[in-house]
């Protein structure tokens, strides 16, 4: 679990992180939506220690970031898995050595041992015969399979995903979804998720919340989204064209 307490952030006096209060629960894929420029990638980034915070605290499973030194640190980011955007995958490796890399960086396993965990994850993303392929000769939903596997080798507690599905084809991105909530449920992993795509928040938003002007302007789950009220909310949610016409259609009783 990690929890964050009145958390605040600026830049040159202009106000990002406004007393951000939140809780990221183990074994749920927990979801930040939110405008563009609304301070979901500088919220990430505090959580990550990358930024240092203004104010308020950051808690890893009853751990203050503010009170780890470097080494305590050093081991907390050895448990953490990232998901990012572009796979950033190395292109002079193969699929294999790319998943086997963390398991190099952080494990004194040997080599055998890395590739059989390695071979293990990358069957349990259905891509065990691609092993021997450089990123470059597979497609880019397998390359985020890939990413995702090199995320999850080291049996991380935390895992953290920006924008996992974008360049993705919907299907492909539902694939993405699916996959990260079945490793999390799995691992019992707690799963942070920056997005913009109402279709993952729908499919996987086991807890949402909605940035706005610095503050979290609604919490709730992806049962709840389309209920809520709130106009920020629905503003958000309806600009796109798709769910405008499921929201027309749920008020008129269709
Ligand atoms: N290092 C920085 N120095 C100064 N300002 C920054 C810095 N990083 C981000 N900002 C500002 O913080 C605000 C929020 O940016 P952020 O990248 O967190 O938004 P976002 O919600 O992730 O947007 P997007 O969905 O487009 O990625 C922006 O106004 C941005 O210019």
């Amino acid at each position: 679990m990690i929890e964050i307490k009145n958390l605040h952030k600026s830049f040159k006096g202009e106000t990002i992180l406004d007393g951000i209060d939140a809780t990221f629960d183990r074994g749920k894929t927990n979801m930040i939506i939110g405008a563009s420029g609304s301070g979901k990638s500088v919220f990430l980034k505090n959580m990550l220690g990358l930024f240092k915070p203004d104010s308020g605290e950051i808690i890893y499973d009853n751990e203050r970031l503010s009170e780890m030194d470097e080494n305590r640190q050093k081991e907390l980011r050895e448990n953490m898995g990232m998901l990012f955007q572009h796979s950033a995958l190395f292109d002079s490796m193969t699929v294999e050595e790319n998943v086997m890399f963390p398991l190099r960086m952080f494990t004194k396993m040997r080599r055998k041992e890395r590739q059989e965990r390695a071979n293990d994850i990358l069957q349990r993303v259905n891509l065990e015969n691609l092993n021997k392929k450089k990123p470059s000769e597979i497609s880019g939903g397998q390359q985020k399979r890939v990413a995702l596997a090199r995320a999850v080798v080291n049996k991380p507690a935390y895992l953290f995903c920006d924008e996992p599905n974008s360049g993705l084809d919907p299907k492909t991105a539902t694939v993405i979804d699916n996959l990260i909530q079945e490793l999390t449920h799995e691992a019992n992993i707690t799963t942070v998720i920056i997005s913009h795509d109402m279709n993952s928040v729908l499919e996987i938003g086991e807890t949402i919340i909605f940035l706005k002007d610095g503050k979290i302007a609604w919490k709730g789950t992806n049962k709840e989204i389309f209920k809520t009220e709130n106009e920020a909310v629905t503003d958000f949610v309806y600009s796109s064209e798709l769910f405008r016409k499921v929201r027309i259609a749920q008020n008129k009783g269709l």
